[in-house]
């Protein structure tokens, strides 16, 4: 962690059809940090979340990365990306052709596509699956190529909205911990939304607590264990 803001979100407001979902939501990230909002569903974390990709525009307030206003700019020419719950991978492509994708979108030489698409499913453990279509593949194994084809646009920040709330409890003990260890091997910034307590405070340098569409709290995870604002 180097300390540097990577993103500045300052004020932020939103409402959906007059329903004000966002009340003003400001908080910094810094370059290399594992950070999470926590809090209950309808608070407004992937609302957040969507705004920072760029899937979501904001009635007020500003989003900043590395310093310049992101509003401008569409979602696919940021250097951030997104793995959702569901992993939205192609389900009639196999693992590669998924892997691949981002690459081929953006004309990169089938070259470069089969030597970089080898490298994450090396580093994914997704040896031998290269040719399986990815339906027929277990919750970890789609996560990972999610996670591989996310990572292959060498973003700089990865989004993640509640990436294990489909797992099974062991499963998801062991994504955590995986995901863990590969944000610190590659240190980009993560930003995660979850409304698992247990999960924000085990895998994140600071969580961001939200409600009704507002911050609660934001700390460190033992500031938070020993000292919540709230339940
Ligand atoms: N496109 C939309 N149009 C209208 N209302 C929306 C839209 N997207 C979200 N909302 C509403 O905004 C509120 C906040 O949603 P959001 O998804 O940000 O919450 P969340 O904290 O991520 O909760 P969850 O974990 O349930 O997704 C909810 O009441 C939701 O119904």
């Amino acid at each position: 962690m180097t300390g540097n803001h990577i993103l500045e979100i300052r004020n932020l407001t939103k409402d959906y059809d007059g329903k004000v979902i966002l009340k003003g939501i400001s908080f910094n990230v810094r370059e290399g940090e594992f950070i999470t909002l926590l809090g209950p569903s309808g608070c407004g974390k992937s609302t957040t979340l969507d705004i920072i990709g760029g899937r979501e525009k904001p009635n007020g307030g500003e989003v900043l990365f590395e310093g310049k206003d992101l509003r401008p700019i569409p979602a696919n020419k940021r250097q951030i990306n997104t793995i959702f719950q569901n992993y939205a991978l192609f389900p009639q492509y196999n693992v590669f052709d998924n892997i691949a994708y981002g690459l081929r979108i953006k004309k990169t030489k089938e070259e470069i596509v089969l030597k970089e698409v080898a490298t994450f499913i090396k580093k994914m453990g997704l040896e031998g699956m290269e040719y399986k279509k990815v339906n027929d593949l277990s919750g970890g194994q789609k996560q990972r190529v999610a996670i591989a084809r996310a990572l292959i646009l060498k973003p700089k920040i990865l989004l993640l909205d509640e990436p294990m709330a489909a797992l099974d409890v062991q499963l998801r003990k062991k994504m955590q911990n995986e995901l863990k260890n590969l944000q610190e091997e590659i240190g980009i910034t993560f930003i995660l939304v979850t409304h698992d307590q247990e999960e924000a405070l085990t895998m994140s340098d600071r969580i961001i607590v939200m409600n009704e569409g507002k911050i609660q709290q934001i700390g460190a995870p033992e500031d938070i264990y020993n000292e919540p604002e709230n339940r």
